[in-house]
């Protein structure tokens, strides 16, 4: 028996319950079966498990895959159907059953006899939900809904997807992760902790899902700028691999959210009753390197090396560390350095059309030098090397960091860690952020310290007395952490900043305008860029990918949205970007000789679409 069989037999036996024969989802573990044992390359539709677009199509899964012998063979047995099917969130369909569904599984009298559609459940939810004035009470419904009936949660967030994104990431599981104790329900990702090491594989094979395309890992010692939230940062790989299916079509059973707990060092947690972590001060040294080290091993071993590693929201101490040590070995990528830095590049792309000149011309001051702070100077200095051919270790001098001690200077430069190494340029100390912007003369200010309020009226008031207009982006998450709101980055500038900030502000009115602040959140990015990176069969993440990805996102803002002031397109539409993101990523990708799923497909944009998961229900025979 394979460890597949194994699996699915441990899954029957593990109490499915009734063992009554559904098809639909025989074939569903059928396909699985195929595309793990074809190691990932039966044709890409069936790679990234969207068939014709997914949904109102009559047995999706075709036929083909069944002969009645693999209905009697045990791992075979279903595993849903009547009672259980409604229980499996990845199949129900709640009173949107038909009558021939209800009477071909079993349902019949376990549902009211009205049938909804699926766009009269949607109606009916949003209608719910937004009777609930509390963001995390939202959030929470939310995510009983994708515990309940998986394609309707996706439905809806795709569908409503500006006003669902600030409730299922952030700024409120920023929220929920502060009090993931008290309001958890059931585990919604794999949990590795220091218990675990020795077992790591074994951990990972408990997982039900086989054929993973990308993992989304926190140890939850930097969450959002919230600090250390150890375990109860499970939030955010949840968060984020919603959005890698709502906005990059990547299917629900391909991603799975982990969370390393090594401990953690918040007082607050530690003598918290309901808290869900190992109650000890967190490992640090060779202890959490062998823990990562097996665990990326093990991750390796198991689902192969064209799955995506997303390392998110570490310390700055580990997280430069860990990228530079698996970037060589494992398709890795880090969300907070190399996602931040190109969705700021793209918007500084953007910005160019109303600002004026090439980045070259531009100036820039960082308040933070962490991994946003670092990743997004690395990217604009590589960039503005690509356009000018100057080397990179010159066009870094365009670009100024400031960090808790004041300016990065060169007389600081022995006791800098070393990511802050390349911006200590020659200049006299300075102090603080003031006295920096005077210095200075920056004509784009980027807040990436995690610290709030820290753009100050007499930062802004600067910035605006030497630029026509000043570009700030405050990037900070969650909203409680902006270095300053929309309304002060307007009022203080005499509404002539262009703003954009990490978590979304509300439109404000100055003097009769109305304002519209862009989001400058790597949720643009990396949805698209990790579908890019699946559909070519990427095997390492290079630079020049990243750089592909921000070109892609900034060419998508068009007039009407500049002359809103806006430096990123709406979310709305970010279906469509992240297709025409993962398109240009792929194609870097064949360029460099990094992707195997041969041969490339000629219209990659369409090919992207026809890749993503639909949440249109599909009708079971
Ligand atoms: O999660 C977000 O909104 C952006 C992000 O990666 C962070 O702030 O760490
Ligand atoms: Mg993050």
């Amino acid at each position: 028996m394979s460890s597949l069989q194994r699996h699915f037999l441990r899954r029957v036996v593990q109490g499915v319950g009734r063992e009554r024969k559904s098809r639909w989802s025989l074939i569903t573990e059928r396909k699985m079966a195929n595309v793990v044992n074809d190691g990932g390359d039966s044709t890409e539709k069936i790679v990234n498990g969207a068939v014709g677009g997914g949904g109102g199509v009559e047995d999706v899964y075709g036929e083909d895959f069944a002969t009645e012998e693999q209905f009697l063979t045990p791992w075979a047995v279903s595993i849903a159907s009547g009672y259980n099917l409604m229980r499996d969130p990845r199949h129900n369909k709640g009173t949107a059953f038909t009558e021939k569904e209800r009477d071909a599984h079993y349902l019949r009298g376990l549902l009211p006899p009205a049938i909804f559609t699926q766009e009269l459940q949607e109606k009916r939810l949003m209608h719910n939900l937004r009777q609930f004035e509390v963001p995390l009470q939202r959030y929470m419904a939310m995510m009983d809904l994708q515990e309940r009936n998986e394609r309707l949660f996706y439905k809806l967030l795709i569908d409503n997807v500006e006003e669902l994104l600030p409730v299922v990431y952030t700024p409120t599981v920023g929220e929920a992760c502060q009090k993931y104790g008290s309001i958890f329900r059931r585990p919604q990702g794999l949990y590795i902790s220091l218990k675990e090491k020795g077992k790591i594989l074994e951990v990972l094979k408990n997982w039900p899902e086989r054929n993973i395309q990308v993992i989304v890992v926190t140890d939850g010692e930097r969450i959002l700028g919230l600090g250390d939230l150890g375990c109860q940062g499970m939030g955010i790989p949840v968060g984020k691999l919603s959005l890698y299916t709502a906005l990059g079509g990547i299917r629900p059973s391909a991603c799975l959210p982990i969370t390393i707990d090594v401990g953690t060092n918040n007082e607050k947690l530690l003598n918290d009753e309901f808290y869900i972590g190992l109650k000890q001060r967190r490992a640090t040294g060779q202890e959490y390197a062998e823990l990562l080290e097996e665990f990326m091993t093990a991750v390796k071993q198991n689902y192969g090396e064209k799955v995506l590693v997303q390392f998110e929201d570490f310390a700055n101490h580990n997280a430069f560390d860990l990228l530079e040590k698996y970037t060589r070995s494992h398709l890795v990528f880090n969300d907070d350095i190399q996602g931040t830095a190109s969705v700021v590049l793209a918007g500084l792309i953007a910005a160019l059309k109303l600002v004026g000149g090439t980045l070259a011309d531009h100036k820039f001051l960082f308040l933070g030098a962490g991994e946003a702070g670092t990743g997004i100077a690395e990217l604009i200095a590589l960039e503005i090397s690509k356009q000018t051919k100057a080397p990179v270790e010159e066009t870094r001098k365009k670009i100024w960091l400031v960090d808790s001690k004041g300016l990065i200077v060169s007389s600081r430069k022995e006791s800098l860690q070393h990511f802050k190494k390349p911006w200590a340029h020659d200049h006299e100390p300075v102090k603080n952020l003031l006295d920096a912007v005077k210095a200075i003369k920056p004509t784009v200010l980027i807040g990436s310290s995690g610290a709030g309020k820290t753009f100050t009226k007499e930062v802004v008031e600067a910035m605006a007395s030497f630029n026509e207009k000043p570009l700030i982006l405050a990037l900070s998450n969650p909203t409680s952490q902006s270095e300053c709101t929309a309304e002060e980055a307007y009022t203080w500038s005499q509404g002539r900043a262009i703003f954009a900030s990490g978590s979304p502000f509300d439109p404000v009115e100055y003097n009769g305008t109305l304002m519209v602040p862009g989001q400058a959140n790597n949720a643009y990015i990396f949805p698209g860029f990790g579908l890019g990176l699946i559909m070519s069969g990427a095997i390492r993440v290079h630079d020049d990918l990243l750089l592909a990805a921000s070109e892609a996102l900034a060419v998508q803002v068009e007039d009407e949205h500049f002359e809103k002031g806006l430096i990123y397109p709406p979310f709305t539409n970010i279906r469509k970007i992240s297709a025409n993101i993962a398109a240009k990523v792929a194609d870097k990708a064949y360029q460099l000789g990094l992707a195997s799923r041969l041969p490339r497909p000629k219209d990659l944009v369409k090919h992207a679409e026809s890749c993503m998961y639909s949440p249109l229900y599909r009708t079971y025979r």
